[in-house]
């Protein structure tokens, strides 16, 4: 049986829950203001506290796999647990790995996250396409066989991320509108939404891009970076409506309570629904 395309769960996931997406950053200094040790009890309570108040009620969760990886493989195994349990309780999970390496490695990332029957399948993986949009093709293979999706990097919220992404290609046109450009070619004709999606920084101010991908738009930045849900008709325009915002320390800094966290959400929600619906 051929599995519902990811552009779809999430298209349904966005209109019943909205569409914001809360980053599971662990950080260091995270732990310690929570209460709890930077050891790997301190990041299985944080982590299972965050996927307890949340992954019942938001769109999209988002571990980001550094701050996993940063405890070798007990850090892993609480990733792993994070994943199968944010997943049961309804939330699509986005793995924040940033991957991107010549076509053969890719494979290998592929099977790591968009392969079913491995312990990291995630719904969709974050992937850099600078090593050339067509190193991604086995991880864009991987994600139609098994409904999963990639959001791939086109403008990074970060400052530094310009002199790269703005740069010119040979055509004329930026690096990063030929990369949504072949997004674009990948998500043709996809209904409700495609499974390839951007990540296009909410920090931008106008993106100055073409992003009418057919695809969602991951969009970071918001809260401990300095924008705001209100930045958002700006940065998107018209494509404003396939915006997944994404919010890692704004909410996590209202741990560790669950009702903080939940109410912080709530928050980001409301502001998200306000700039969207007046824009
Ligand atoms: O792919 C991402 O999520 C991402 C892309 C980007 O351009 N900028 C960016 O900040 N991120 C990630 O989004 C999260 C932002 O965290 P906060 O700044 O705490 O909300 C981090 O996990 C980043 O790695």
């Amino acid at each position: 049986m051929t599995p519902e395309p990811f552009g779809a769960r999430l298209r349904h996931a966005m209109d019943t829950r909205g569409p914001l997406c809360v980053g599971i950053d662990p950080h260091a200094s995270l732990l310690t203001s929570w209460g709890l040790d930077d050891d790997i009890a301190g990041l299985e309570r944080f982590t299972r506290t965050v996927v307890e108040a949340l992954a019942d009620r938001v769109a999209v969760l988002k571990p980001q796999s550094a701050f996993f990886e940063r405890f070798g493989s007990r850090g892993i195994a609480v990733l792993e647990k994070a994943v199968e349990e944010a997943r049961s309780a309804g939330a699509l999970v986005l793995m924040d790995a940033k991957r991107g390496d010549i076509g053969s490695t890719m494979g290998a990332y592929a099977a790591t996250y968009l392969d079913k029957d491995s312990p990291l399948f995630s719904d969709a993986v974050t992937v850099s396409p600078y090593l050339g949009f067509g190193s991604l093709r086995p991880a864009l293979d991987a994600a139609a066989a098994s409904g999963a999706g990639v959001f791939v990097l086109a403008l990074t919220s970060n400052p530094e991320g310009a002199e790269v992404q703005r740069a010119t290609a040979a055509d004329g046109r930026s690096l990063a509108q030929l990369m949504l450009d072949h997004m674009a070619a990948e998500n043709e004709g996809a209904a409700p939404l495609g499974s390839v999606g951007a990540v296009v920084g909410a920090t931008l101010g106008d993106a100055g891009v073409d992003l009418a991908i057919n695809g969602p738009l991951l969009a970071p930045g918001i809260g401990a970076q300095g924008a705001t849900p209100a930045d958002l008709p700006a940065v998107f325009g018209d494509a404003v409506g396939n915006v997944v915002p994404s919010v890692s320390r704004g909410v996590l800094r209202h741990g560790p309570d669950a009702s903080g966290l939940r109410e912080a959400a709530e928050r980001f929600a409301d502001e998200i629904r306000g700039a969207v619906s007046g824009s």
